[in-house]
Parts: C-alpha cells; sequence; structure tokens
C-alpha cells in the first residue's frame, strides 16, 4: 500500500455534529461550476500525477462521504460501519479482479452489492438500538471485518492484503493511472452526486430531517421509521462500496487498512467539516482534508499539530460546516415559500374515513403505577370529547396508547371497524388518526414551513406539492407570516398552534389534542376554540386533554374525567362542576390543575 493512503486518513477529531441545518444544499449552482470548472483546470494544466493521484483519492473519499451523509447527515444515525462498507467493496473488487479475473462492469456492481447485503443484515438488528449503542454496533461491524480480513491470509492476503488488481477496462478501453482514472473517479463523484443531492432534497431526505430532529413526531406523522432508517443505512452502503472499488482501482492494491478506523474518520471528518447533510459539503470537505496534509508536509514534525489546529478552527469557526459557512457569507434566504396559498380545493387526505373511535377497557401499568385502567369511550365523528383529570390521572397515557406510543397491556382501538390497539403509530397514523404533543415537539433544525410540510410527505406527491398544503394549513391558522421561520426559539404559544397545523395538515378522522390551550391569552384561546369548532364541523373527532376548563367546557359537547387512570365521569359539561366525584378528585380544591 502507498504510504500516502494512511497519510491521507488525515482526522482523528471526531467532532461533534453542530447546528442541525434543514436540507438545505443552496450553493449556487454558478459557485459548483466554477469549482468543477478550478478542479478540472487543475487536474489537466497544473497537477503532477503525484497530485492527480491525490486528487483522485480526494474524490473517492467525497463518494464515500456522500453515503455518509445520507445516514448520518440526514438522518442522525452515528455508523461507524461506513469505513467498514468503503473496505467491503474494496476486498470485493479487489478479490473478483484477481482471483476470478473478472472485468469492471462484474465486479463494479458487486462491490455495490456485497456492502448493500451486508447493511440489511447488520441493519435489521442494529438499527433498533439507541443512538451511541448504534455506534457502538456499527464499530463492532467493522472491527469484525478487519479482523476477517487479516486473519484469512488464504482468501484475502492477510496483513500484506491483495496486490496486483488491474485497472479499469471500460467498454474496451484501459482507463490508465494519472489524469483519466482522475476524470473516471470524478465522473463517478458528478453522477453519485446527483443522486445523493436529489434524494437529499425530495421526500426521502426530508423524511430523514424529520426522524433526525423529531423522531417521536416522525412515527406518529406517518413515517416507517423502522424503513426509513434501513433505506439510508443500506443507501451508504452502496456510495461505500462504490467509493471501495474505485480506490482499489486507484490503488492497484487491497490491504487491511482499507477497513481501519482512520477511513471512517476522515470520512466523518469531512462530513462535519464540509457541512452535515450537504452534499456540496461532502465534495468540499473531501477536497480540502485530502490535500492538506499534502500542503503541511513541509512543516515536517509540527504537521499534525497545524493540520489539528486547522480543522479546530474549521469547526470552531464554522460549526454548520464550510457550505454552511459560504450560505451564511452569500446571505440567502433559508427557504423559498410557495408564492402564495395553492387553490383551496380538497386535498387528498384521510377525511374520506369518517368513523367513530371506540375505545374498550384499554390499560396500561408501568411498574407498580396502573396508569390507565380499563377505559371505555366513543368519540364520534364531528365532535369534540373534553378528557380532564388531575396531574398524573393518565390523560397523556390514553393519548399515547391511541396514536401507538404506548403499547396497551389490554383492551381495543378500533376506528371504522379497525383494530389499531398494538400497532405502530405510523400505521395508526395511516388509518386516520393525528395528534399533537403537551410541549409542542417539532424538528428543531427544520423552519415552520417544512416541519408542517413533513406531515404530508407520505400524502403528496413532493415535497413542493406538501409544502403548499403547508403553507395553506398555516395561512388558515393565521401563522402564514412564521412560515420561514426556524422552530428553534418560536414562543411556546406559537409552537403549539405550529403542532397543531401539523396535525390538521394529514386532515384526519380522529384528533387527539394534548392540552392546546396551554399558555395562550384569552383571545388566542378564543381562535383557537373557533379553530377546532370549525374542524369537527368538517367531521374530525376531536380528543382534547385540557386543564383550563374555561376553554375546555364550553367547547366539549362531552366530557371525561380520570382519576389514577379510571373514568370517574363520562357525561355532558354541564354535569361536570356538579359531579361531587370528580369535584372531590379533582375540581373542588383545584389542588391538582383543575382551572376553573
Ligand atoms: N413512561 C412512563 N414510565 C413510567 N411511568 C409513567 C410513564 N408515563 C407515565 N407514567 C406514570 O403514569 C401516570 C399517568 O401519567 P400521565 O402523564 O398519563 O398523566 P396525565 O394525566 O397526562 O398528567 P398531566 O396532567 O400532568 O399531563 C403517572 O403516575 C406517571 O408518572
Amino acid at each position: 500500500m502507498p504510504r500516502c493512503w494512511s497519510s491521507w486518513s488525515p482526522g482523528r477529531r471526531a467532532c461533534s455534529a453542530r447546528r442541525r441545518g434543514a436540507v438545505r444544499d443552496r450553493l449556487s449552482p454558478l459557485l459548483l461550476t466554477l469549482g468543477a470548472l478550478a478542479l478540472g483546470l487543475y487536474a489537466v494544466g497544473y497537477a503532477t500525477p503525484y497530485g492527480l493521484r491525490v486528487l483522485t483519492v480526494a474524490g473517492v473519499y467525497a463518494l464515500a462521504t456522500f453515503g455518509f451523509q445520507i445516514v448520518f447527515g440526514l438522518g442522525g444515525a452515528l455508523s461507524l460501519a461506513q469505513g467498514a462498507f468503503f473496505g467491503l467493496g474494496a476486498y470485493t473488487t479487489g478479490l473478483l479482479a484477481t482471483q476470478m479475473g473478472w472485468g469492471f462492469a462484474l465486479t463494479f456492481p458487486l462491490s455495490l452489492l456485497v456492502p448493500l447485503l451486508a447493511a440489511l443484515l447488520v441493519g435489521l438488528p442494529v438499527l433498533r438500538l439507541e443512538s451511541h449503542y448504534f455506534a457502538l454496533a456499527t464499530l463492532g461491524v467493522a472491527q469484525v471485518l478487519l479482523l476477517l480480513a487479516v486473519n484469512l491470509p488464504g482468501l484475502t492476503g492477510g496483513a500484506n492484503g491483495i496486490p496486483g488488481v488491474p485497472g479499469v477496462v471500460l467498454f474496451g478501453w484501459p482507463v490508465g493511472r494519472g489524469l483519466p482514472m482522475a476524470l473516471l473517479v470524478w465522473g463517478a463523484v458528478a453522477a453519485g452526486g446527483v443522486i445523493a443531492w436529489s434524494l437529499a432534497r425530495g421526500r426521502f431526505g426530508r423524511s430523514l430531517t424529520l426522524l433526525r430532529d423529531d423522531p417521536l413526531a416522525a412515527a406518529t406523522l406517518g413515517l416507517d421509521v423502522g424503513r426509513l432508517r434501513l433505506a439510508a443505512f443500506a443507501m451508504s452502503a452502496l456510495f461505500a462500496g462504490a467509493a471501495g472499488a474505485l480506490a482499489v482501482h486507484t490503488q492497484r492494491v487491497v490491504s487491511p487498512e482499507v477497513l481501519e478506523f482512520p477511513v471512517m474518520v476522515t470520512i466523518l471528518t469531512i462530513a462535519v467539516v464540509g457541512g452535515r447533510g450537504r452534499m456540496a459539503g461532502a465534495v468540499l470537505g473531501a477536497v480540502l482534508l485530502i490535500h492538506l496534509p499534502e500542503w503541511f508536509r513541509a512543516l515536517e514534525r509540527s504537521y499534525l499539530i497545524v493540520y489539528g489546529g486547522a480543522l479546530l478552527a474549521a469547526i470552531v469557526l464554522a460549526p454548520e460546516g464550510l457550505t454552511g459557512l459560504l450560505d451564511r457569507l452569500a446571505g440567502r434566504p433559508r427557504v423559498r415559500l410557495p408564492g402564495r396559498p395553492a387553490e383551496p380545493a380538497e386535498q387528498p387526505g384521510l377525511v374520506p374515513n369518517r368513523s367513530a373511535l371506540q375505545v374498550d377497557g384499554l390499560s396500561k401499568r408501568f411498574g407498580g403505577v396502573l396508569a390507565v385502567d380499563g377505559l371505555s369511550f366513543p368519540l364520534e365523528p364531528g365532535t369534540i370529547t373534553g378528557l380532564i383529570g388531575p396531574n398524573g390521572s393518565g390523560k397523556t397515557t390514553a393519548i399515547n396508547l391511541i396514536s401507538g406510543l404506548e403499547r396497551p397491556d389490554a383492551g381495543s382501538v378500533r376506528l371504522g371497524g379497525r383494530e389499531l390497539a398494538g400497532q405502530r403509530p405510523d400505521r395508526i397514523a395511516a388509518a386516520g388518526l393525528a395528534r399533537t404533543f403537551q410541549a409542542g415537539s417539532l424538528p428543531e433544525g427544520a423552519t415552520v414551513l417544512q416541519a408542517v410540510a413533513a406531515a404530508r410527505l407520505t400524502l403528496d406527491r413532493s415535497v413542493e406539492q406538501a409544502e403548499a398544503t403547508a403553507h395553506r394549513i398555516l395561512d388558515r391558522l393565521g401563522i402564514a407570516g412564521h412560515a420561514a421561520s426556524p422552530c428553534a426559539g418560536l414562543p411556546a404559544a406559537l409552537r403549539r398552534r405550529v403542532d397543531l397545523a401539523r396535525a390538521l395538515a394529514r386532515r384526519p378522522a380522529v384528533l387527539l389534542l394534548d392540552e392546546p390551550a396551554a399558555g395562550l391569552t384569552d383571545g388566542e384561546k378564543a381562535e383557537l376554540a373557533a379553530l377546532l369548532r370549525g374542524v369537527a364541523a368538517e367531521g374530525t373527532a376531536l380528543l382534547v386533554v385540557e386543564h383550563d376548563m374555561g376553554f375546555l367546557l364550553p367547547l366539549a359537547g362531552h366530557v371525561l374525567c380520570l382519576d389514577q387512570g379510571r373514568l370517574l365521569y363520562a357525561g355532558p359539561p354541564e354535569g361536570v362542576r356538579r359531579d361531587p366525584a370528580v369535584v372531590a378528585a379533582y375540581l373542588g380544591t383545584g389542588r391538582r390543575g383543575g382551572q376553573a
């Protein structure tokens, strides 16, 4: 293995990700064209054979980082298997080319397929793990592959690897070292970049960022979290495999170094320095990070100190990455809004299912606490039901059970005759149920428009259509003026309203609201009440958890009161204040939350 391979694995400074940007590859085409031209000019006119080799390796890393930007940058899963998939692609090409004598046309697709299959195999069990366990598990996969490569000398050549890998022959044309190989690799970078960029900007990328920024809400907005994660992991393996294959043809040798941790650290550093989730950042980061050691080589012993300092400076000065810094300097707007709210035509959604929701015998125990105890009630289409009770009486747990965030121990939840109890939240959402969260759960890295459009990703055909629908809903709620505002830092009342807009965007048959009036002024409460009446009038069944009796009792047609998980009262709102059990447990002393 040439010495430059390991020295091209520079960063050992795994950096923590910082600001989570929304999907926003906004470097202008002009800037990208200028960059491509500059690289082309350098390659054709100025680069030495060694310089061309470094440039080729930079392209290889850019390709591998595209995949990492998908799984880590967009999906937020710190996969430490990207280096392993890279090595797997490299070994597949090395083995098939030297031992079977197969050409590039066969070895290249197989070098994508093998890491893909490995990702599917490994992903199914490990993707369920929490973030740091997931990182460790993927690191374990990389270590196992490295051990296999070193300890199976009969197959892999052991520590010495496999020499004599032939160059690429493309349509009968042998791609020579130097400029031809650089052109091939950078052609692959261009093609891979377009694919990765399209994925990032489309529904897949948006779904991944929602999953990264707001995993709880993602499932209740209809996203199949498991499938999405697996798809991102598989996609990352495809890019890594392609990069590994091209790396072997560049080096003409494959050794265990391609499976070692520095390769993974380099990919991670490129992603963070270039800009997390940004495909342009993968290219910029790769070109910069792979060339930096060459530029600092003259410094000899102090090279690593200067290199580390440069990396730290880049991360401190541009925590959003170099592409984010360029965006900031260019001062481009963060989002392009739909010109005006689209026509108020009927949107495809879930509304046709105007069926009643029937809850029967729902129960849930957390250790010694019986949070919900045999709860039964109906929610009729077009009605508003209030759910009240002291703090800790089980209201939020009931909503979590109905929406699938918790699995009930017993009981049934039927919508239109279909059993939903115990099903995944995305399946329940797809059946026509939407909910809001007490704290107004929102993806912090997204804008208000993107957050609401996320609710339409599984319903509309494109991101543009989802955003047009979202804009219309925001307009209906009187907050279209905030469409371009980042969700991070929104006042609590506005957060709740955006959360409500998101739930309404799905046009659900059943809507569960967790304390929607908390923190609102009297005027805002009146507006909210009018809005909810309007939603009910369209046929949606509403369940409103609320402590504010002044808001709820005039709004609800029917009220349920819980105490210690059990139904204490079910009847008209007028009866609530007169019911001795409700007064004793909740309203009488006001000791546990009820506001008159
Ligand atoms: N994940 C959990 N693990 C353990 N206990 C839980 C969990 N979730 C809820 N509980 C317990 O279940 C009971 C009901 O809680 P829940 O949050 O549903 O009440 P609530 O009526 O919504 O309260 P609040 O009005 O304060 O929101 C409480 O005793 C709570 O501590």
